[in-house]
C-alpha cells in the first residue's frame, strides 16, 4: 500500500497575504477524498504545494514517489493534435499501463466518437472529458481532479462517478476539489472544508441514506 500524502504544520504566504495556515492534512490511500471552500480559501495553493509548483514558508509536505496525475481548470492537451494523436503523445511522455486501460478511459469518456477531432475544435464539454482522461491514463496512484464535473452532461458525470468510485477500490486515492460537493456525495470518503486558508473540518464520512444532511450540516448549509 502507498504512503499517505502528508501536509504537517504548513504555513503559505504570498507576501503579505496568508493563503495557507498551519494545515495539517493527510490523503490516505484508496479514498475518495473531497476538498470544499470558497473563493480564495487556499484550495489551489494546496494542490501547487502538492504538485511541488510552489513551496511552503514553512511546515512540511511529504508525497510519496508514486505517479501522480491531475486535471485542472486550463486543460493540459495539444489544441493542434487530435483526440488520438493526444492520447499517444501522453502515454509516449508519462506512460500507460496497457492498451486496455486506455481502452477503457476512451469508453468511459466516449471519446471514440471525436477521436479524429483536433482537440481545441471540440466542445467544452469533450475537451474536458479529453484532459480527464489524460489525467487518468499513467493509472495514477494518486489522481487531482479541479473541478471535474464542470462542462459535464448528467450522463457524463453519472459514468464519471461510477469510474471514480472503482478506481479507488484498487489503492488509488481521488483528491477532487470543488465547490459542489452534492454531485458526488455517494462516494466521497472524506471531506475537508477550508475556509480562510485553514482546516474547518475534515473526517471521514459515510455514504448512507443521512449523507446529504452531514454534508449539508458541515458546509453549514440548510
Ligand atoms: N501567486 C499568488 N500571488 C499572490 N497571492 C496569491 C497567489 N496565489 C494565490 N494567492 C492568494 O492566496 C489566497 C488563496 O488563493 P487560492 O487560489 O489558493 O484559493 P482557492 O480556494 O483556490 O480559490 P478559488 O476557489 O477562487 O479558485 C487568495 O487570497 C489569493 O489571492
Amino acid at each position: 500500500m502507498s504512503e499517505p500524502i502528508r501536509f504537517d504544520g504548513v504555513n503559505k504566504s504570498y507576501g503579505d497575504v496568508v493563503a495557507l495556515e498551519d494545515v495539517d492534512l493527510e490523503l490516505q490511500p484508496g479514498e475518495v477524498h473531497c476538498l470544499v471552500g470558497p473563493n480564495g480559501s487556499g484550495k489551489t495553493t494546496l494542490l501547487d504545494l502538492l504538485l511541488g509548483l510552489t513551496r511552503p514558508t514553512s511546515g512540511t509536505v511529504t508525497v510519496p514517489d508514486v505517479p501522480i496525475g491531475c486535471s485542472f481548470q486550463s486543460p493540459t492537451f495539444y489544441p493542434g493534435l487530435t483526440v488520438t494523436e493526444n492520447l499517444d503523445v501522453f502515454a509516449r511522455l508519462s506512460g500507460c499501463p496497457d492498451d486496455a486501460w486506455r481502452e477503457r478511459l476512451l469508453d468511459v469518456f466516449g471519446l471514440d466518437r471525436v477521436a479524429g477531432q483536433l482537440a481545441g475544435t471540440l466542445s467544452g464539454g469533450w475537451q474536458k472529458k479529453l484532459d480527464l482522461a489524460l489525467g487518468f491514463l499513467k493509472r495514477p496512484t494518486y489522481l487531482l481532479l479541479d473541478e471535474p464535473f464542470s462542462e459535464l452532461d448528467d450522463a457524463s458525470k453519472r459514468r464519471l462517478l461510477d469510474f471514480l468510485a472503482d478506481f479507488c477500490t484498487e489503492d488509488r486515492t481521488v483528491l477532487v476539489v470543488t465547490h459542489h460537493v452534492g454531485r458526488f456525495e455517494a462516494i466521497v470518503d472524506r471531506l475537508t472544508v477550508f475556509d480562510g486558508g485553514q482546516v474547518r473540518y475534515d473526517g471521514a464520512v459515510g455514504h448512507d441514506e443521512n449523507a446529504h444532511d452531514r454534508y449539508l450540516d458541515v458546509l453549514g448549509l440548510e
